[in-house]
C-alpha cells in the first residue's frame, strides 16, 4: 500500500453520514450538493460484481476480481467493506483520498458495519462521523411505506436494520460526533448544513 496521503486528508476531512433507512438521508445530502455544487464528492466504490449494461470501470464502480478485491482487504486498502448478495463491495482509502486531493470533502454514506470499520481503521485518519435519526420508529415506518419504493418483505427488513442501527447509535460504541433528529426537514438541513460546512467544521 501505498502511504496515505494524511495532508489531503487533514484538509479535506471526509464526512460519515449514516441512519436508518429512510431517515432522510439522500433527501438532506441532495438539497446539500444543490447548495454547494462544487464543494462535494463521492468515492467510487470497488465491486467484484459485473458491470451493468452503460456502466463503465471507474465511473460507476472499479470493477475487480474476487482475488484483486480480497488482497486488497487484507492490505487494509479499504476504509470499509461489506458482501451482499454474494458480491463484495468497498470504499477504498485510494477513493477516498482522491477526492480530498481535489480539494473536496468526500461524503461516505454507509451503514453501520461500515461506520465500525472505518472508525476501526488502523490507519486511515479519523473522518467526522453523523447520524441522521428519524424523530421516532414509528414515522420512519410511515416514510418507508409513503416513499413506495419497496414491497412489504424489504420494509420489514429495512425497519429491523433501522432498530439495530439506532441502538447502536444510542450505545457507548458509536463514534458519532454529531446526532441529528431529521422530524422538521428545514430545521434537520440546517443542522446538517451546519455540521459539514458551518464555522465550527
Ligand atoms: N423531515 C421529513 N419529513 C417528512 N418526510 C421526510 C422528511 N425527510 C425525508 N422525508 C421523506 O422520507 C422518505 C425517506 O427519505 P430518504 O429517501 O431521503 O431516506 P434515506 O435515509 O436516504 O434512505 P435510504 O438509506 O434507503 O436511501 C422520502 O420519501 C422523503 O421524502
Amino acid at each position: 500500500m501505498a502511504p496515505i496521503d494524511t495532508e489531503a486528508l487533514k484538509a479535506n476531512v471526509p464526512i460519515v453520514i449514516s441512519g436508518p433507512s429512510g431517515a432522510g438521508k439522500s433527501t438532506i445530502l441532495k438539497r446539500l450538493f444543490e447548495e454547494f455544487p462544487d464543494k462535494f464528492g463521492f468515492s467510487v466504490s470497488h465491486t467484484t460484481r459485473s458491470p451493468r449494461a452503460g456502466e463503465q470501470n471507474g465511473r460507476e464502480y472499479n470493477f475487480v476480481t474476487k482475488e484483486e478485491f480480497l488482497d486488497l482487504v487484507e492490505k487494509k486498502g479499504f476504509v470499509e467493506h461489506a458482501q451482499f448478495g454474494g458480491n463484495h463491495y468497498g470504499t477504498s482509502v485510494k477513493a477516498v483520498e482522491n477526492i480530498a486531493e481535489k480539494g473536496r470533502m468526500c461524503i461516505l454514506d454507509i451503514e453501520m458495519e461500515g461506520v465500525k470499520q472505518v472508525a476501526n481503521h488502523p490507519t486511515f485518519p479519523r473522518p467526522r462521523f453523523l447520524f441522521l435519526s428519524p424523530p421516532s420508529m414509528d414515522i420512519l415506518e410511515q416514510r418507508l411505506r409513503s416513499r413506495a419504493t419497496d414491497k412489504e418483505e424489504a420494509i420489514l427488513k429495512r425497519l429491523n436494520q433501522a432498530k439495530a442501527e439506532m441502538e447502536f447509535a444510542k450505545s457507548g460504541e458509536a463514534p458519532h460526533d454529531k446526532v441529528v433528529v431529521n422530524d422538521d426537514l428545514d430545521k434537520a438541513y440546517q443542522e446538517v448544513r451546519e455540521f459539514i460546512v458551518g464555522k465550527d467544521a
